[in-house]
């Protein structure tokens, strides 16, 4: 890997936390040496979660399939370095991107354009890099990977509130981000801390996905296994729009071990039907955030 270029772009017009235009024009930079990167990427989207194991990666990868079934164009950044799921959960774990000389090529499958470092690393290296070497990998992963043309780029980040999830809430022009919480207690609370880190460094909540949210028996009655709508009520006490509820179901983790998201393989099922409303339900408050914005900004 070699050293990022973004620090230097911002240096120069002493913005190192660039978020997007804002960032330049308020230092009078119209004309940047750099562009901003991720210029051609019309919507950036980071899934989150306070607590590990909550079943954020399995969202992310079900959304990027959802995304690429409406016709766009979706990139998913596995932002995880401690703990790739992507190339697991998408059935390449051999699969290494080509590299150009200027380029990393990510790799593509059911119209979803991929990186991680699962891809970079052998599946069994630990990755031992501390603080800045984590910093310096998710900004090479943002300017230095031809994303080229992209209607949504998804970000999958580890759990909680480390240097990762803060470079990237510092260094990407984020459209906002998505919560994903079990409805269980210990879940909530670690949630709500993942909520005040990103209204601290203003990227907009898209709303909250409870995930987990009930087992449903033959007879067709529902188990709430981890709690009743802790989810939707924490969304609802946070003022944040509750995204929808995915079940708990085998093949939703069977998909996620074997290498084919659930939404290919069980398009019809109920919980295909939820995690199709929760995508739609994005993609409508990723409309009105920027229309807001646009808003504000004039
Ligand atoms: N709705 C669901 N039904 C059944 N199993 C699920 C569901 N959602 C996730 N799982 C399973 O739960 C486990 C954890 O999911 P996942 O890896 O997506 O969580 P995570 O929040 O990304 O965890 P981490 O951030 O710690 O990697 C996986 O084995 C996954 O297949």
């Amino acid at each position: 890997m070699t050293t990022n270029h973004d620090e230097s772009t911002h240096a120069s017009c002493s913005h190192n936390q660039g978020n997007g235009e804002a960032a330049h024009a308020s230092c009078g930079h119209h004309h940047c040496e750099h562009e901003r990167p991720l210029q051609q990427v019309k919507h950036i989207i980071a899934v989150a979660s306070g607590k590990g194991g909550v079943g954020k990666s399995t969202f992310a990868v079900n959304l990027s399939i959802a995304l690429a079934q409406t016709g766009a164009k979706v990139g998913l950044i596995d932002a995880d370095l401690y703990g790739p799921s992507i190339p697991t959960m998408f059935g390449l774990l051999d699969a290494k991107p080509e590299v150009t000389e200027k380029h990393l090529v990510p790799l593509e499958k059911w119209g979803v354009k991929l990186m991680s470092i699962g891809f970079l690393i052998e599946t069994d290296t630990a990755v031992i890099w501390r603080g800045p070497m984590v910093s310096n990998a998710i900004k090479q992963f943002i300017s230095e990977v031809d994303w080229s043309e992209l209607d949504y780029l998804i970000f999958d980040l580890p759990p909680g509130t480390g240097d990762i999830q803060i470079t990237i809430a510092q260094t990407v022009p984020l459209t906002g981000a998505i919560i994903v919480t079990t409805p269980q207690d210990v879940a909530i609370a670690d949630v709500s801390k993942a909520v005040s880190m990103f209204r601290k460094v203003n990227v907009p909540i898209l709303g909250v996905v409870e995930n987990m949210s009930y087992y449903e028996l033959p007879d067709g009655t529902k188990d709430y296994i981890f709690g009743h709508h802790g989810g939707e009520i924490f969304a609802r006490t946070q003022g944040l729009s509750f995204l929808g509820s995915i079940p708990i179901d085998r093949a939703v983790r069977e998909g996620g071990d074997n290498g084919t998201p659930y939404m290919l393989s069980h398009p019809d099922s109920a919980t295909s039907k939820a995690i199709n409303q929760a995508t739609m339900e994005v993609a409508r408050r990723i409309s009105i955030t920027e229309a807001e914005r646009g808003n504000k900004q004039s």
